[in-house]
């Protein structure tokens, strides 16, 4: 029989609970002496015990007192914080490289200090570590690079993958990111430079689905890059060549995989920042045979669901109104065509409609305006969304947005097209005539230069009674009398952690739309009628841990019932099928790696 008991014993984790009194598990580490002061995963600094310091060769290696984790905490914060006294008044972008400086220095040197600073204190680091800073540091990553992080693999090592995957210094890994860095944020094709999403998104994993850091591995996928600046910049770190294209490019990723899963085949690889051709290829490719899935189109579409499903709520309308939402989704790509599809599978399971009649109210325009069945050269991909001019009246093909907002006052007004700024002074107004009593604004792209318009000019051109959400952070809008124009941050991170989690905690095979649509109903629900009523669809980022339990928990649940998991550790899919909600997201926030000092205990 199932015992929460057993199940906890059962981890393979190196993990100890938030403020739990509970000796830390050792850890078993293959060094000594100075080897160990120089390997993040291990590293204490001055906090290694004396006895510790006589047991790994370390005694003479480092100053002689001992400084406890809560005083190296406050010491790193106190530098922190005296960072941010000095650079006051200082260029946004000089602060935030300052920023992300100290806290990478301390990645390079002390994980376990590193990740709890993190998840102490998500709210202020998220934006340094993941968007918006992230973008900088990418945009800067040749000139900042200093030590290597991850793994990179690139045109130039076809036919060595399968041996190159055994350098990586640890036995297993669970999560890893990759990306081909052809698609940054909307920052475009920065190449090599792309590495630092996936090293952000790694630290998303730990921080809020308490993934063991030893066990994350970002990869850079370099198969060229078609951006001149950088083909012509002396000091660019990746291949200077144009992209592969066609089945050159698809030969590389394919050994990739392979090789991975030749490794570690329990491995789940989140695609990230990939064009949108290759996002939708490579997903249709590998979803199939291997544990994986692509975060802008699947994990963003979660994200917006929730969001949607949340705008509803806030109008006072019960959920099956969903059916009878005009929602303009703005940028047709990787991004903005995940949403639409999620968002049609679930109107059409909420209504009992075909997807075809579930397709009437939504809208979509790319960069040429809204897209019609007219249009030439119809993009294979936005063609299921496209619409019948006979649907859009009063509107052609390549209606500009404006047109389309006017004359259909469309509920919600969603962006994800990486251009800042389109949703100008006119498309905000333009809004205010919207057939919702509580119109919604989504300006999801990133980071904070690409978002369609800031929180400030939504409340202050489409009014005071909007629901904004942004992808990247914003400051709530004070409205005056006291009262605020709530920010909320539709960003993915609020689900790919628990989407990782819940495959990882499961064993799935595969990650299916059941798990996903799991993971955004699970968001969805978590926020109170009243939160909604505020215009909070979705929890603070403080909460990201608590709510990634309960999305993995829902993820792991739906592969079980779907006969995918396969089970982890020994906690099989029958023990787990016996597990109540709560007694599934009790296992789940046990297994979450909590970063403490574990007694390190030397073997050869
Ligand atoms: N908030 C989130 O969680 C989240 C998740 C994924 C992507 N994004 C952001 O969304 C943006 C787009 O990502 P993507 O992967 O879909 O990119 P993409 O390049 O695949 O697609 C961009 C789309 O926008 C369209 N577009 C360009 N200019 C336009 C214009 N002037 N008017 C209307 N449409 C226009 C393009 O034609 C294309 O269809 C990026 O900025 C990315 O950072 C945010
Ligand atoms: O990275 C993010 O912040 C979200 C998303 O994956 C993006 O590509 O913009
Ligand atoms: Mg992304």
């Amino acid at each position: 029989m199932w015992k929460l008991a057993r199940l906890v014993a059962a981890s393979n984790f190196r993990r100890a609970r938030p403020f739990s009194t509970a000796i830390p598990l050792p850890c078993i580490v293959h060094k000594r002496g100075a080897d160990i002061l120089h390997d993040p995963w291990f590293n204490k600094d001055t906090g290694f015990p004396l006895t510790e310091r006589d047991r790994l060769g370390l005694r003479g290696l480092l100053p002689p007192r001992v400084i406890s984790f809560q005083q190296q905490y406050a010491r790193f914060m106190e530098s922190y914080r005296s960072l941010e006294r000095n650079t006051m008044g200082q260029p946004e972008g000089v602060v935030s490289l300052a920023k992300w400086r100290i806290l990478n220095r301390l990645h390079d040197r002390n994980e376990t200090l590193y990740y709890r600073v993190l998840i102490d204190n998500i709210k202020d680091f998220a934006p340094v570590i993941y968007t918006p800073t992230v973008g900088l540091v990418c945009q800067n990553y040749s000139g900042l690079f200093r030590r290597p992080r991850g793994m990179y693999f690139s045109a130039k090592d076809k036919g060595e993958m399968m041996s190159m995957i055994y350098n990586w210094p640890a036995h297993q890994v669970d999560m890893i990111v990759i990306t081909d860095g052809s698609r940054i944020l909307g920052l475009g094709d920065l190449g090599v430079q792309g590495i630092g999403i996936p090293i952000g998104k790694l630290d998303m994993y730990v921080a809020a689905a308490g993934i063991n850091p030893q066990r994350v591995l970002p990869i850079m996928l370099d198969v060229g890059t078609n951006n001149k600046k950088l083909l012509e910049d002396p000091l660019y770190l990746g291949l200077r060549q144009p992209r592969l294209e066609g089945a050159e490019y698809l030969a590389i990723v394919d050994e990739f995989m392979e090789a991975v899963h030749t490794r570690w085949p329990k491995a789940i690889v989140q695609f990230e920042d990939f064009q949108a051709k290759w996002a939708f290829e490579t997903l249709e490719r590998y979803r199939g045979r291997f544990c994986m899935f692509n975060d802008d189109v699947q994990g963003t579409a979660g994200v917006a669901l929730a969001g949607l499903l949340g705008t509803v709520r806030a109008q006072g309308r019960p959920l099956s109104d969903f059916s009878n939402q005009k929602i303009v989704v703005v940028g047709a790509g990787s991004a903005g065509l995940g949403v639409l599809k999620m968002a049609v599978q679930a109107v059409s399971r909420m209504s009992g409609n075909n997807e075809t009649s579930a397709k009437k109210q939504f809208f979509v325009l790319d960069k040429d305006g809204l897209i019609t069945k007219a249009r030439k050269n119809l993009d294979p991909a936005a063609a299921p969304f496209a619409k019948e001019l006979a649907d859009v009246e009063g509107l052609r093909e390549g209606s500009s947005l404006i047109e389309v907002v006017k004359t259909l006052k469309p509920h919600v007004l969603l962006g994800l097209s990486g251009v800042g700024g389109i949703f100008n002074e006119e498309v905000l107004k333009a809004m205010r005539g919207s057939d919702s009593p509580r119109p919604a604004i989504f300006a999801m792209s990133n980071p904070t230069m690409n978002a369609e318009c800031t929180a400030a000019d939504a409340f202050k051109h489409a009014g005071d009674n909007i629901v904004f959400a942004s992808g990247s952070p914003f400051e709530n809008v004070d409205l005056g009398n006291g009262r605020v124009g709530h920010v909320n941050q539709a960003n993915n991170m609020y689900l790919f952690p628990g989407v990782g989690l819940g495959a990882l905690l499961s064993g799935a095979r595969l990650i299916s739309d059941g798990m996903l649509q799991a993971a955004a109903e699970c968001l969805a629900s978590y926020m109170t009628d009243d939160e909604i009523k505020r215009g909070v669809l979705y929890p603070s980022i403080d909460s990201i841990r608590d709510i990634t339990a309960e999305v993995g928990a829902a993820v792991l649940r739906s592969a079980v019932s779907e006969k995918l998991a396969e089970g982890h550790g020994d906690v099989g899919p029958k023990e787990m099928k016996q597990m109540s909600n709560e007694e599934t997201v009790e296992y789940v926030r046990r297994n979450m790696w909590y970063p403490v000092y574990s007694p390190l205990v030397h073997e050869k």
